[in-house]
């Protein structure tokens, strides 16, 4: 295995942020993927000398609920287009007094509540098990931090994050059971996406912007969506700092990763290569392909 690296920067833009400023050399194009369509054409440029590609999660125009997003085209179709380090921008609301509107959590861990998505890239006729202990990168997360440096953003490192399957919002008895559970934010789409970034062994942080403080909040009778686009507005500017300001940190991440992001599959997989699907080894060409040609 090769111990370096040519770091792409992947950014999914979430509830508010459908594109992104700065860049040189912008092309919009599909990317095919086995997996089904994409949100939207990828972005492809360049912040300075750094290759970027782009992809408002929803689509441009918002398009696409949380529960009908192709996460798995998504990753694959990112993974086929070189990216190696993903940041990922979401909107969510808060389930803590101290993380008012207009915070910036780099989130760390993740409660998954969903139920209606596909989870996973491996299936029958390939079977794989990475581990999600430590479900975001180190390393990426270190510069989402240092990026924000100088930005007037309140930015708060590591939290939990609960991923609801939505569209609702919360009634009061889940928020108030969440707050119990030791969450610290809540949102809708970061789940099965953080999965399968680690299954295609990218790494992937995630900047979860606060547009309000979900429904268990007493001076907050319940979340609409028209205060959550008030505070996104507000908060796009900000994200768009952050994605100008990590680029050149993440054009130094030439060696991989030591977090294990980049080789999450090298005892993964389970089906011993006998067994193999190879109709299932070709579609899984670009997440593993690393892992399934030697
Ligand atoms: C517009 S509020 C609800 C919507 O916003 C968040 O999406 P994203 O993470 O893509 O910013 C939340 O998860 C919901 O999908
Ligand atoms: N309160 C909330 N619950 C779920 N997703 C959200 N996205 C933004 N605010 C949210």
């Amino acid at each position: 295995m090769s111990s370096s690296n040519k770091p792409v920067l992947g950014i999914i833009g979430g509830s508010g942020l459908y594109q992104i400023d700065g860049l040189t050399d912008v092309s919009w194009r599909r990317v095919s993927s086995p997996f089904g369509e994409t949100s939207d054409e990828f972005c492809f440029g360049r912040i300075g000398d750094q290759p970027v590609v782009f992809l408002p999660r929803h689509g441009r125009g918002h398009k696409i609920p949380p529960s009908e997003l192709n996460f798995r085209a998504n990753i694959d179709a990112l993974k086929r287009s070189g990216v190696t380090d993903i940041l990922s921008v979401s909107a969510v609301g808060s389930l803590r007094e101290d993380l008012p509107p207009g915070t910036f959590v780099v989130v760390d861990q993740f409660v998954d509540r969903t139920f209606a998505r596909v989870k996973s890239f491996f299936s029958a006729g390939l079977v794989a098990h990475v581990s999600m202990a430590k479900p975001t990168c180190s390393r990426l997360g270190d510069a989402v931090m240092a990026a924000c440096e100088g930005l007037d953003i309140k930015v708060v490192r590591g939290g939990t994050y609960l991923v609801m399957e939505g569209p609702q919002f919360s009634t009061l008895a889940e928020s108030k059971m969440y707050r119990q559970w030791g969450c610290d934010v809540i949102g809708m789409t970061n789940m099965p996406e953080a999965k399968l970034a680690r299954e295609a062994e990218i790494c992937y942080a995630s900047v979860s912007m606060v547009t309000d403080f979900d429904c268990w909040h007493p001076d907050h009778d319940a979340v609409t969506v028209d205060q959550v686009i008030a505070v996104l507005l507000g908060n796009a500017g900000k994200a768009r700092g952050v994605v100008k300001n990590i680029a050149p940190l993440v054009s130094q991440h030439t060696a991989l990763c030591r977090a294990g992001c980049q080789t999450a599959l090298e005892h993964a997989i389970m089906t011993s290569p006998d067994a193999r699907d190879p109709a299932m080894v070709e579609k899984l060409s670009a997440v593993a392909g690393r892992v399934l040609k030697r």
